[in-house]
């Protein structure tokens, strides 16, 4: 099935069914499809009538794209394709049927939405692009995470990366009948246990994983720091670009956006001017599609910081207000021996 879009093509993969691929380099950040579902219904199960109905009474070509996508529920499950394809690709959301007309639908039942491009992009535990609804306009944005080069294959992820292995295994079997063989991840091929090399990997993968979930409860966030002068000037920097690192090993770019950003903003508190542009450039690409507001904030500020900020070199100009204050200080102290040594002499 080709798509009229420039930036993937929907292909047969060796074994996950069909797949989405990048059809050219994507920058982090970029744009990769806005989808309308085909189909939103209630969660939950209904009788197969109901699905159905719902097939047929879809239009087409819409009907006809819907029945071509995955199921992974046989048919003694499912007798009706339609409800094997839902619960294979329905994307959870939460709508309030009640809302006022322009208001977000948020806030009551939960619908799951299918849509025939975005979900034919198959699962990774480290993924290359993620998702933003939009509630209002029941559409689903799919966005770049990190630089994918034309060809390579576009994965998101079907549940908390942060979770295990084990538990991540459990779910994906569970609720979409394939074990996951990314790098992250490691296959039992029966019900040996795993290789000894391979648990080690997991565990490994699992203590990043862990820590990561917990890294912004139990490290010195931007905010503390910048109030208080008794913390080193590089201590968020050098803490966010370690859980950078660890994003990065692990594949989860998800998380980057508030280091980066706070990053950014810690060189502005210290007026590096250098630094900010490189990192604020980075914040605005990486938040233009998941945070409008943030990215043009530091495009406003990016156009000349030193004015455009209220906050610009505030640490560095604290620093030197005391340095001046230790060392008119020391000046007072000098000044007083000589009359102190005087006297007693
Ligand atoms: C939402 S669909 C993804 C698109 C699907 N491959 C297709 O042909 O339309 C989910 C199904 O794709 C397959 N799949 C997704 N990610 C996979 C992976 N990492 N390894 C193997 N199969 C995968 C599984 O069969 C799963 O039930």
């Amino acid at each position: 099935m080709a798509s009229r879009n420039p930036c993937f093509r929907i292909e047969q993969t060796p074994h996950k069914g069909m797949g989405m691929f990048a059809a050219r380099d994507i920058s982090p950040g970029e744009l990769v499809i806005v989808e309308h579902p085909a189909i939103i219904l209630p969660a939950g199960d209904f009788p197969t009538e109901a699905y159905n109905a719902l097939g047929d009474a879809l239009p087409e070509p819409r009907r006809s794209n819907l029945l071509a996508m995955g199921n992974c529920r046989s048919l003694a499950e499912c007798p009706s394709p339609v409800e094997g394809i839902v619960h294979t690709n329905a994307m959870m959301l939460e709508l309030n049927p009640n809302a006022v007309l322009g208001e977000p639908p948020i806030g009551g039942i939960l619908y799951g939405g299918v849509y025939p491009l975005i979900n034919r992009a198959n699962h990774s535990c480290g993924p290359n692009v993620a998702i933003k609804w939009d509630r209002a306009a029941l559409t689903l944005t799919l966005y770049a995470l990190r630089a994918i080069s034309a060809g390579t294959e576009i994965h998101k992820t079907y549940l908390d990366p942060a979770l295990p292995h084990a538990e991540r295994t459990t779910h994906l079997l569970k609720n979409y009948r394939f074990a996951c063989d990314c790098p992250w991840c490691a296959i039992r091929t029966d019900d040996a246990p795993l290789a000894p090399e391979d648990l080690a990997r997991v565990a490994v993968s699992d203590a990043r994983r862990a820590a990561l979930g917990r890294w912004i409860f139990t490290h010195l966030r931007f905010k503390k720091w910048s109030r208080d002068l008794a913390r080193a000037d590089d201590v968020v920097i050098t803490e966010h670009l370690e859980a950078l690192e660890l994003i990065r090993l692990e594949g989860m770019e998800g998380l980057q956006n508030l280091f980066v950003e706070e990053i950014a903003m810690c060189y502005a508190l210290l007026g590096d001017l250098d630094e900010f542009a490189r990192w604020g450039k980075m914040t605005v690409q990486l938040s233009r599609i998941e945070d409008p507001p943030v990215a043009a904030q530091f495009e406003e500020w990016l156009v000349d910081p030193a004015k455009r900020m209220k906050q610009w070199a505030w640490r560095k100009k604290q620093r030197q207000i005391s340095a001046k204050r230790r060392n008119n200080n020391v000046e007072e102290t000098l000044s007083d021996f000589p009359l102190l040594f005087g006297a007693e002499d």
